[in-house]
């Protein structure tokens, strides 16, 4: 099992990765998270289904953990699921020294860690990720559930108290996970570094490339995280450098909200977003990258770039309720170079030409 540590202004913690490293978690929460009262796994149905069996088991010495289990993807993070979480943590009899396990993909991690930030003013959790994806959501902190106003609105910078990652879980993803998840390490090697783009591109030529080969596998993962971890220890609250790893996300967002929470995967919007913002960083700064390649790379892995015929003013609607915008302008992720990523508010005009033009709509 390999470790990388995560240090926040807030909190230190360490990251797990290995396979079978779930059968430490008794020992884990031993030495990370030390005296509690009382556990509750919050997961979802297919992660349940698939390996909630297995966690229990390493945790038989631990006593009874309670489990709620919500609706599996985008849509647990939604008011009523995480109600939900927190009158079952009630009549559990959770309190201020309870611990919440996180079992499951980003969604879970990101109610789970709300339910955790929120619960009697916010109490302690680990996150024991089952996807790819996770190695971003697990780590870092950015817990939120969405309004139907816009993507993760209501949340909490919280911290965990380790990540356990267990690779054995993610044999059970499918491609669409799989793509999901790898969308944001692709992500986190264009913020970061070149070579590990290239990478990136020699290794995974077809997307079960992915959980074909371990060791491929875990150096995307800890590549991945180490791109975070670095990132979020300058800026854990994005007051700056976080916001370049929302690099996809500004039109990301605009369109997983548009086409309705989980119609699109999280990692499939990015991409599109990508595409987006990779284009955008040629024409302006002129870098010497193939957009034409990276397309056809990406297109055989089978990722789709072209939106369902949505109109830009539709997602100009939410991409001015984004986030990272200023006095409504939305604030855009774009690279100087491969590995040089930076923030540049962009002209309506501007982004409407270079949506039809890459997206050839004629609305
Ligand atoms: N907090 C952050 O920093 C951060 C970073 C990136 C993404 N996110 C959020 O994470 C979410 C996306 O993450 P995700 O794709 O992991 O979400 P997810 O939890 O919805 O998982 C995706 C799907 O895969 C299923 N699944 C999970 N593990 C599985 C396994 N091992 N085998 C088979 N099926 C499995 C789930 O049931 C779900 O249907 C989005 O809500 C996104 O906004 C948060
Ligand atoms: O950790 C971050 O910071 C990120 O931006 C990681 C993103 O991949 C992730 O999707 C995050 O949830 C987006 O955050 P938001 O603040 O734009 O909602
Ligand atoms: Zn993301």
């Amino acid at each position: 099992m390999e470790k990388l540590q995560i240090l926040t202004e807030s909190k230190k913690y360490p990251v797990f990765i290995g396979e079978d490293s779930i059968q430490s978690i008794s020992e884990l929460l031993k030495d990370n998270v030390g005296a509690y009262s009382k556990l509750l796994i919050i997961t979802d149905e297919t992660v349940a289904s698939l390996h909630l069996e297995v966690l229990q088991s390493y945790l038989k010495e631990n006593g009874q953990a309670a489990v709620h289990i919500v609706p599996a993807g985008e849509s647990c993070k939604t008011f009523k699921v995480y109600e939900d979480c927190l009158s079952f943590a009630i009549q559990e009899g959770l309190d201020r020294k309870s611990v919440i396990i996180a079992f499951g993909g980003g969604a879970v991690g990101d109610l789970a860690g709300f339910v955790a930030a929120s619960f009697m003013r916010g109490i302690r959790f680990v996150q024991v990720p089952t996807t790819i994806l996770a190695h971003d959501s697990a780590v870092g902190g950015k817990v939120a559930i969405n309004h139907p106003l816009g993507k993760n609105m209501v949340g909490a910078f919280h911290q965990p108290e380790f990540v356990l990652y267990d690779i054995q879980f993610l044999q059970t993803l499918p491609a669409k996970e799989l793509r999901s998840g790898f969308a944001e390490a692709i992500k986190h090697a264009l913020i970061s570094d070149i070579s590990f783009y290239e990478y990136l591109k020699e290794n995974i030529t077809e997307i079960n490339d992915l959980i074909r080969n371990q060791d491929v596998l875990i150096y995307i993962l800890k590549k991945g995280i180490q791109v975070k971890a670095d990132i979020v220890e300058k800026d854990e609250k994005e007051a700056g450098v976080r916001a370049f790893l929302n690099f996809g996300h500004t039109l990301g967002h605009a369109i997983e909200a548009e086409a309705g929470y989980g119609t699109i995967t999280h990692g499939e919007a990015v991409m599109i977003g990508m595409v987006f913002a990779l284009k955008i960083s040629i024409e302006t700064y002129d870098i010497p990258f193939s957009l034409v390649d990276f397309i056809s790379w990406i297109r055989v892995l089978g990722y789709q770039i072209e939106p369902t015929q949505v109109s830009f003013e539709q997602l100009w609607q939410w991409m001015v309720r984004d986030k990272k915008a200023v006095q409504n302008n939305p604030v855009f992720v774009l690279l100087k170079e491969i590995g040089e990523p930076e923030l540049v508010k962009l002209d309506k005009t501007y982004l409407q030409k270079v949506y039809h033009e890459l997206f050839s709509l004629s609305n």
